[in-house]
């Protein structure tokens, strides 16, 4: 079977600087693929990258076959792929399905918003808290509720940048199984940035480990964690090793 996303040789440089040095993976269609790397590895700039925030200056991505490189972000987003936004504010007044809602308007009237805003928070979990103003959410919600905002435009691949940042183990543990869910009802493709080595071995099929731009690892969450590439470049970089 074809991947649904295809990188192939991307080198994205800033000046001097090569931030993304000839990197080159495929996900599978309804895979979890999580991407792990130091400070400063290049995991944002891949994300960039994909979402067509920055242009490679060599390489192409494909997504389901189609060359996205090069593509408009808005352009990437209607080809079905989007990606969270890290420490968007919701509108803590607002209700949740309002604030889903504000994603959702592409889809026409404001009935028609609201009914995907629903849609798209049944498939998180958080139907039932629905009509709650965000403020009174807990933080595994505000979390699962920025992954709603990102269903409503209806992706295949969804790319989640450290939504579980600000929280407890319990807490991710929910948040993880959400996603997991959301992965076996659905079939979404997710790529997972997170700091939080417990939830990328917790919810990765595959995981991915950029070290200086460069992809250093790939394998299962186990092999990976046994890499002794992987042990040196966490090693260097400490401060990341503890999160
Ligand atoms: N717009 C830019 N202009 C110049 N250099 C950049 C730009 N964006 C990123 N870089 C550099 O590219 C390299 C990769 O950075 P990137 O933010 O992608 O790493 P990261 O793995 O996401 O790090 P972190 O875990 O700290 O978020 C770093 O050396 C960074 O300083």
């Amino acid at each position: 079977m074809s991947p649904i996303v295809a990188v192939n040789a991307v080198t994205v440089r800033f000046g001097g600087l090569v931030a993304l040095d000839t990197v080159g993976f495929r996900v599978a269609g309804g895979e979890i693929v999580g991407l792990i790397g130091p400070n400063g590895a290049g995991k944002t700039t891949l994300f960039s990258t994909l979402m067509g925030l920055v242009r490679p200056s060599a390489g192409s991505i494909c997504l389901e076959d189609h060359r996205v490189d090069g593509m408009k972000p808005h352009l990437i987003a209607r080809r079905a792929m989007t990606k969270t936004f890290q420490n968007t504010a919701l509108f803590p007044q607002m209700s949740l399905v309002e604030n889903v809602m504000t994603a959702a308007v592409v889809h026409g009237s404001v009935q028609e918003a609201r009914a995907e805003a629903l849609r798209c928070l049944e498939l998180v979990g958080l139907r039932r808290v629905a009509e709650q103003p965000v403020r009174s959410l807990t933080f595994p919600q505000k979390a699962l509720a920025e992954v709603a905002r990102a269903l409503a435009t209806r992706p295949k691949v969804l790319l989640l940048d450290e939504v579980m940042a600000a929280l407890t183990h319990v807490e991710m543990d929910e948040v993880m199984a959400s996603l997991r869910r959301l992965r076996d009802e659905q079939g979404i493709t997710l790529i997972i940035v997170e700091h939080h080595m417990r939830a990328i071995m917790g919810l990765s099929d595959r995981v991915l480990v950029l070290n200086f731009g460069r992809l250093i690892a790939e394998g299962s969450p186990a092999e990976v964690s046994r890499n002794p590439d992987v042990l040196t470049a966490y090693l260097g970089h400490s401060h990341d090793a503890h999160h």
